[in-house]
């Protein structure tokens, strides 16, 4: 510890400051397990989620772990028949990120292929959600957690099921569980596609 005052120009750390620079600290060595799901409905579909998978793989701070077969999905929540189908798949990532910078990437890669937002659940060339942040669970609007319509999702369930058999969904149980009870009704797997998992 230095003596105080002994530079009058010093100013105090505010209490504040050291708390969010601590917890950062704690972030910095003790990666955590984030699930993200990622979904394509225009332009090369395939290409996008890869490129996708490839880009989280470049951010400092996060590596992928694993990355889930491919599956061919009707659109969810809007009219039949007025969007094409969907490509989705989930990654398994393990990082050093808080949560928010975590959303901050993702929506980074977003804006990477050109993800444009005009209406809700309209189509999209990519879309990344944060799924689940280690066993986080909170209610703010800008990034909840775990995300609020995950339990109603085969989209998410299924390759989120095939890569973790045994995950959990914070508040909701078993995603084996949620997956057998949803159904897998217009959620087919395309075994002929296949994400590489970055070197
Ligand atoms: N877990 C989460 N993952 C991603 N975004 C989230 C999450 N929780 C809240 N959000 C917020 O939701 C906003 C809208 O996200 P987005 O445009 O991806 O929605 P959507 O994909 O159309 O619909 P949905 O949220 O139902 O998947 C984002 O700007 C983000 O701040
Ligand atoms: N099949 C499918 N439907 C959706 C998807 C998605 O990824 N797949 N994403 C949505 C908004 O996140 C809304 N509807």
């Amino acid at each position: 510890m230095k003596p105080q005052h002994s530079d009058p120009t010093v100013q105090p750390v505010p209490a504040a400051v050291t708390a969010a620079v601590d917890a950062a600290d704690v972030t910095l060595s003790n990666p955590k397990w984030a699930v993200l799901a990622l979904g394509a409905n225009l332009g090369n579909r395939l290409e996008t989620l890869q490129g996708t998978v490839d880009a989280l793989e470049d951010t400092p701070g996060l590596r992928v772990k694993a990355v889930s077969p491919v599956y061919e999905t009707e659109p969810w929540g809007v009219e039949p028949g007025s969007q094409p189908s969907y490509f989705n798949a989930v990654v398994l990532v393990r990082t050093t990120l808080p949560p928010s910078s975590l959303l901050e990437r993702a929506h980074a890669v977003e804006e990477a292929f050109h993800r444009v937002r005009e209406e809700r659940w309209g189509a999209r060339t990519i879309d990344v959600d944060i799924i689940t942040y280690a066993d986080v669970v909170r209610d703010d609007p800008v990034l909840t957690l775990p995300h609020p319509r995950a339990h109603q999702r085969a989209f998410v369930l299924a390759p989120w099921h095939d890569v973790d058999p045994d995950a959990q969904l914070p508040g909701h149980g078993p995603v084996a569980d949620l997956l057998a009870a949803l159904g897998t009704e217009g959620v087919v797997p395309r075994p002929d596609l296949e994400l590489r998992l970055p070197e």
